[in-house]
């Protein structure tokens, strides 16, 4: 195991299991002077992160807060999921995803088995996570006071079919988003339950946040790839890795360039997260055309024709418009 690898580890493991308390390991990044507030690209001034904290995301992209949702509430999405899967309520604008080897077989028991849900933006009751004020007290370290909640998801990892499909392929966040500047971005994912390698933990490639956008397409795997799921066509195979193994409750929160993914479910059990990408309210749009994210725009916008029957008007821009939805501040370019 590489050296800053094996700190990180250390790092993690020791991770104070009280949300406030944190207490990294001293890392390469605590010789940055704290009189030198400019060196601090991703995070802002407050009262909240420790100056290690702050230190840590600055140099890995993502700082783990142990305990930091509630057992109550996560109790609450859970039965809130629930009823959506027994399709006891409907939620307009939703997106209901089954893992691809359960959409195109015939042979898997439980056909019905949700892997995902997305924008769920409309059901008042899963929507109260993109507002928990522990959650956005956070955010606004990050992307500031003005706060949108861009994209929302449920993740119900299902137990892996046997054709690997439950893996998500390394990839950066941003690849999906035409909105800027990068660094006014930021995700919160919520572990609903024990996330472990077993049950395919998220793994992320520490400090890649700081590379740029890379290109994205479908990996070749040979037991298929769900539906956009696109990964980094090349990352270094040596760059060290993080399995960030949480509890119930505990939320991460990273940066849109950082590598990430997440591992085969090789439990029984549907693995259950909840997560939200917040922007600021005074980020804006851009045009993708011609860059490396015209790939994603062009899948994005055919599904949208396909099911609501709309043509070129309505752009991929406007997708990510409708659905945004403010938490804090103001509203101001988005
Ligand atoms: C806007 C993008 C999101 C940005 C997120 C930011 C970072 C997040 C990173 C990610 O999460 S990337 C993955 C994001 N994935 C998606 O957004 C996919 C969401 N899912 C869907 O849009 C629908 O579930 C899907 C279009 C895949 C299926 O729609 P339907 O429920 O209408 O499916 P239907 O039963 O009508 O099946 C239509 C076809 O899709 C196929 N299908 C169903 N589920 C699939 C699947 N999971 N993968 C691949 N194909 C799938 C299905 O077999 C069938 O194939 P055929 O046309 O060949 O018969
Ligand atoms: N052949 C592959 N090509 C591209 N990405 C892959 C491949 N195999 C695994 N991955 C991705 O690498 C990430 C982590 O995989 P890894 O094998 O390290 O984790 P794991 O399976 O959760 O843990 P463990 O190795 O302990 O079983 C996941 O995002 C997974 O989708
Ligand atoms: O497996 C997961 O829960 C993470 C998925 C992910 O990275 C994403 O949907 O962007
Ligand atoms: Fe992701
Ligand atoms: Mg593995």
């Amino acid at each position: 195991m590489s050296r800053p690898l094996e700190r990180l580890r250390v790092i993690i493991n020791h991770l104070d299991r009280h949300p406030a308390g944190i207490r990294a390991a001293p890392t390469s990044a605590q010789t940055v002077s704290y009189g030198h507030p400019q060196r601090l690209r991703y995070t802002l001034d407050n009262d909240l992160l420790t100056p290690e904290q702050r230190l840590f995301y600055e140099e890995n992209g993502f700082l783990l807060i142990r305990n930091l949702v509630s057992k109550q509430d996560i109790d609450r999405f859970r039965r809130e999921f629930e009823r959506i899967c027994r399709q006891e309520i409907k939620v307009p604008g939703l997106v209901v995803m089954r893992d691809v080897a359960i959409a195109k077989s015939e042979f898997v028991p439980d056909q019905r088995a949700v892997s995902k849900v997305q924008d769920f933006q409309e059901d008042p009751e899963l929507f109260r996570y993109c507002s928990l004020p522990k959650i956005l007290k956070y955010v606004e370290c990050f992307i500031g006071p003005n706060i949108m909640a861009m994209h929302t998801m449920l993740i119900n990892k299902p137990p892996d079919a046997g054709k690997k499909t439950s893996r998500h392929p390394m990839h950066q966040d941003l690849h999906y988003f035409p909105f800027r500047p990068v660094d006014r971005i930021v995700c919160a994912w919520t572990a609903m339950e024990t996330v472990n390698r077993q049950n395919g933990c998220l793994v992320v490639l520490p400090g890649s946040h700081k590379g740029t956008l890379q290109e994205h397409d479908y990996p070749e795997w040979e037991g298929g790839v769900n539906k956009m799921y696109h990964g980094v066509r090349d990352y270094d195979p040596e760059h060290p890795r993080v399995h960030l193994e949480m509890e119930k409750g505990d939320t991460v929160f990273f940066h849109p360039l950082l590598i990430h993914g997440s591992g085969m479910n090789q439990t029984q059990g549907f693995r259950k997260a909840i997560s939200c990408h917040y922007a600021s309210g005074d980020c804006y749009y851009i045009d993708v055309k011609g860059t490396t994210q015209e790939n994603i725009e062009k899948e994005v916008k055919e599904i949208i024709v396909r099911r609501h029957a709309v043509g070129d008007e309505l752009t991929f821009k406007d997708t990510w418009a409708i659905r945004g939805r403010l938490v804090q501040g103001e509203r101001i370019s988005m």
